[in-house]
């Protein structure tokens, strides 16, 4: 049987074969030892890689629950500061999307007259933040706090409701925009449905249950051609995911109201324009690249037809928001338990009188001073429609709306403010 000794040196001879095999022998042991040292290092190592990650991952796992950005006494104080009413039997009110157009602009108007007011917005990256954290900036010059964080994210609405009585949740976080949902359709899914959802859970469980008024959309109308458009007209053929899942949100808010008891208020608001406005919408855009030199894309209908909005401007929108939450009746639910029946409403917020969009660019280029180089292109099949314009006799005869400004004042007052917002810098970045 050969050994080890003859493996390793076949034509050793004698004693110094031996003694070599000897000193082979050692080293073997040594070799062993030291590799069973390594191999005991290696689990040491691998072990302490394993534990790190758990680690690691504990840390995310718990720094989605336990984000650093809320929470903690100091964190309590500003909220219950900010829903402080000012005015006799004020409102505390829970603003969604509060660093928005829409949402900066009626938290300011409901501050002003004495209501508390909280924010909440996840300050996404939709369209240039910088814009989001500057209205942030002006609302918190009149003591308005808003909080950073997302509306699916259930523990942080469980928290504020358990901070503050809210009175009123006016939600107007949303994904805005009718043509992007071709780009992400998932993130309408994410905010106008998910989150809209994961709110009216935290509304049904809050007591007392605030009253709810919160944005739809004129998109809802879709493919209808009878005009104006009527709140008892047919809903059902939106042309975008966008106006889909406005309209899922009408039909989960009833859901809401029929089961719980919560008092729910949608407003469809048509094409709202004005400072501090939204960048990717066209009349924004539009000013920005006419003051760049920049050509403008102007969709045209079929048969060469002028597409139409019914634009409307922030200010009376404001005021159709304010109107609703005046008019909101309590909800009826405590426990998570309807008790009666609790007030449902829709309502359009237009202006009613629609203009063209060449109309628009005409009206941009007096007041820019600058000629447009326009790029007249048909329509893409990408969820437009053809025209809005929306008929407001219900919102006229229960929330006394009443719009007063037409699209040739409401655009000087949008050039005014965003030529002292960017100042006239061509690349339209602001001017610090
Ligand atoms: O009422 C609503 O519920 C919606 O209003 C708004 O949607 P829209 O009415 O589509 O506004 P907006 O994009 O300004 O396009 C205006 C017109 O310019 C045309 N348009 C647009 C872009 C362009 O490059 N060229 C162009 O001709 C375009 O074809 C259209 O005819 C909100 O964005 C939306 O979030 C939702 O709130």
């Amino acid at each position: 049987m050969r050994n080890l000794e003859d493996e390793l040196f076949p034509s050793t001879p004698g004693k110094v074969k031996i003694e070599r095999a000897h000193a082979i022998s050692r080293q073997f042991h040594r070799c062993f030892a030291s590799t069973s040292t390594m191999f005991l290092w290696a689990l040491f190592l691998i072990a302490l890689t394993a534990s790190y990650l758990s680690f690691q991952s504990f840390v995310d796992t718990s720094s989605k629950y336990f984000h650093a950005s809320w929470g903690g006494m100091h964190w309590e104080r500003q909220i219950r500061n900010s829903a402080q009413p000012r005015r006799q039997n004020g409102y505390s009110v829970l603003v969604t999307g509060a660093s928005g157009f829409v949402g900066s602009h009626v938290s300011l108007a409901l501050r002003r007259r004495g209501d508390g007011v909280v924010g909440l917005d996840n300050f996404n990256s939709y369209y240039d933040p910088s814009l989001k954290k500057a209205r942030k900036a002006l609302l918190s010059s009149h003591s308005i706090f808003i909080v950073e964080g997302d509306i699916n994210d259930s523990r942080l609405l469980a928290k504020l409701f358990d901070v503050v009585p809210f009175t009123h949740v006016l939600h107007l976080a949303a994904q805005a925009g009718v043509r992007y949902a071709i780009e992400n359709p998932a993130s309408y899914v994410h905010s106008n449905i998910a989150g809209l959802v994961t709110l009216l859970e935290a509304c049904k469980s809050a007591d007392p249950q605030p009253s709810i008024v919160w944005a739809s959309s004129s998109s809802v109308y879709g493919l209808n051609d009878k005009v104006p458009f009527s709140e008892l007209d047919r809903t059902d053929q939106p042309a975008s995911l966008y106006a889909a899942t406005k309209k899922a949100g009408e039909e989960i808010t009833h859901t809401y109201n029929h089961i719980y008891g919560l008092s729910i208020t949608g407003l469809r608001f048509f094409t709202v324009y004005g400072p501090w406005g939204r960048p990717d919408m066209a009349y924004f855009s539009f000013t920005r690249n006419i003051l760049q030199g920049k050509p403008i894309t102007v969709y045209r209908g079929k048969n060469h037809v002028d597409l139409a909005r019914d634009f409307t401007y922030i200010d009376d929108i404001v005021k159709g928001c304010l109107g609703a939450l005046d008019t909101a009746e309590k909800s009826t639910g405590t426990g998570g338990k309807k008790r009666k029946p609790a007030q449902y409403r829709i309502y359009n917020l237009g202006n009613t009188s629609p203009v063209t969009v060449p109309n628009l660019v005409a009206i941009l280029e007096r007041h820019l001073k600058v000629k447009a180089k326009k790029n007249v292109v048909e329509m893409p099949g990408n969820g437009d429609v053809p025209f809005t314009h929306a008929n407001i006799s219900l919102a006229r005869a229960e929330l006394g709306y009443k719009p007063t400004t037409n699209l040739e004042t409401g655009l000087k007052k949008f050039v005014k403010w965003y030529l002292s917002y960017y100042g006239y810098n061509p690349r339209g970045v602001r001017n610090l």
